[in-house]
């Protein structure tokens, strides 16, 4: 007869990490004296443990896949982990504390951008996730079937808009439509069709639409081939501090620029 450590105990052969997805205190003390050669990291919204080994988890993930993901990007960005460690992750589905084990590599394909752009911007973290969220769904689905381009610029609002012009009467002007509404889609996608950025604040109230951007282009550091949208969109993160979401019509990828340069690729169909 087979014991369940024989059966399962392949989950534990060389591992070199273990992840802790929001541990409590006595759970996350367990680990105190384990094996030197396993690093222990701890990954969730605050650094609860005062762990050294942290990675910042700032939205929350419904999908342990997505969460399990995003937070070995972090690792990586991190330093804590090499691409092709194995890590086990411990996180609750269910109960409060960790009631499901997973194993990982960690692997190329998680350094997508995609938690330093969520991290790292002067925006709300569920802000620029939600403009993001917002660009991939109009790139699978686009307008009436036919590929629509977009352009968010996301954070730092008042000096974008210092930046640029009106192209047309601002359907936000006097409203309050914050991007995280139910109703700001369906918005969204209906005047996605016109020309000009979106801009948004820093808590993701919609500022305006139809802005032309006019920031200085120069040391505008952007991949050839990218047309007029895409160099507006990284020229005004170098001018300003706000991060740019672009959808493109021609392609159908999103991008995203910060610091005027492009920091994330994705293409809608495989997201
Ligand atoms: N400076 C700007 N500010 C705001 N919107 C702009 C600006 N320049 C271009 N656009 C918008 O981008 C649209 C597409 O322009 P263009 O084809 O040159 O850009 P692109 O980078 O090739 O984007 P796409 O890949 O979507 O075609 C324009 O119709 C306009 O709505
Ligand atoms: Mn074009």
């Amino acid at each position: 007869m087979s014991d369940l450590r024989e059966l399962f105990g392949d989950l534990f052969d060389g591992v070199d990490g273990i992840v802790l997805f929001s541990p409590s205190s006595s759970y996350y003390e367990r680990f105190d004296d384990i094996d030197d050669d396993i690093d222990v990291m701890l990954v969730g919204p605050e650094n609860d443990h005062d762990a050294d080994a942290y990675v910042e988890l700032p939205v929350a993930f419904e999908n342990p896949a997505d969460r399990i993901e995003f937070a070995i990007e972090g690792a990586i960005d991190e330093g804590l982990v090499d691409e092709g460690d194995e890590l086990l992750c411990a996180l609750s589905l269910f109960e409060d504390d960790a009631d499901s084990l997973t194993r990982v590599r960690a692997n190329p394909s998680e350094g997508s951008g995609v938690y330093d752009l969520f991290v790292n911007s002067r925006a709300e973290p569920d802000v620029i996730r939600a403009v993001f969220e917002l660009a991939v769904e109009l790139g699978q689905k686009g307008q009436k079937g036919k590929p629509v381009g977009a352009l968010f610029v996301v954070g730092d609002a008042g000096k974008v808009m210092n930046k640029s012009r009106p192209l047309s009467y601002n359907p936000f002007e006097k409203s309050h439509v914050h991007v995280g509404d139910p109703i700001v889609k369906v918005m969204l996608k209906e005047f996605s069709r016109l020309d000009g950025a979106f801009v948004i604040s820093d808590a993701g109230k919609i500022v305006s639409a139809y802005r032309y951007l006019e920031p200085a282009a120069e040391g505008v550091d952007i991949p050839k081939g990218l047309g007029a949208r895409h160099m507006a969109a990284g020229a005004i993160t170098r001018d300003t501090n706000a991060t740019a979401i672009v959808l493109s019509e021609s392609d159908g990828l999103v991008r995203a620029f910060k610091g005027g340069e492009m920091v994330l690729e994705v293409d809608p169909e495989n997201y």
